[in-house]
């Protein structure tokens, strides 16, 4: 028995199951391939749903990089008017479940072109939480962006940018090959003292 079987047993039962094939390395480098993240996105509801067709094609193309976890904004179902949506029924159960989506997820894809309190909070709060923030505006010849949001901008952590749909597919390989899939070094231990690097 090699050592990490001592430590991981499955291992040493899936290699009894599949014998002729490298189960586990095969896993493990198609983990590594392709990493599914929890993708937080944000649109406008209340603000809103103008633009809810084009959160449907965002959130489809985001569903290569991982789970999103608020599909209901993306949910033509879901109105303006409406005062509840998927297991939410009240707005303080919808403002519980966000905050813990905000803090579960490892990313935050947000479309700001139609100004909204709701995604202008989601995106503050997400912020002060460290998330990686990716905010997408389509220029309007009327309308500019807030600058609470286009000035917020760090290299490699919050991005905002400014796009037509046919970009969309470069800045998200951009942003979760290049920007969520930095670790943060103090999320990782030093394996000689133990301590956060
Ligand atoms: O019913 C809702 N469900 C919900 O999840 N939200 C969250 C997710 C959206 O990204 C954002 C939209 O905010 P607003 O409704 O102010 O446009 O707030 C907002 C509402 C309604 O305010």
């Amino acid at each position: 028995m090699y050592k990490n079987e001592a430590r991981q047993p499955h291992l040493r039962q899936q290699q009894q199951q599949h014998p002729s094939s490298d189960f586990s390395l095969k896993t493990t480098k198609q983990a590594a391939m392709s990493p599914k993240y929890k993708i937080y996105f944000c649109g406008s509801i209340r603000a809103g749903r103008g633009d809810a067709d084009l959160y449907g094609r965002i959130t489809e193309m985001l569903g290569k990089y991982g789970t999103i976890l608020t599909p209901f904004v993306a949910n033509k179902a879901t109105t303006a008017m409406g005062n509840s949506e998927g297991e939410a029924k009240t707005d303080k159960e919808i403002y519980d479940r966000d905050v813990r989506l905000l803090k579960e997820c490892d990313a935050v894809v947000a479309e700001v072109t139609q100004p909204s309190l709701g995604v202008g909070y989601e995106i503050g709060r997400a912020n002060a939480m460290g998330k990686k923030i990716l905010c997408l505006y389509r220029p309007q010849p009327d309308k500019l962006l807030s600058a609470m949001i286009r000035g917020a901008e760090v290299e490699g952590k919050f991005l905002t940018r400014d796009y037509k749909e046919e970009d969309l597919p470069d800045l998200f390989d951009h942003f979760f090959n290049k920007v969520v899939c930095k670790v943060e070094r103090r999320n990782s231990l030093n394996w000689q003292s133990y301590e956060p690097m």
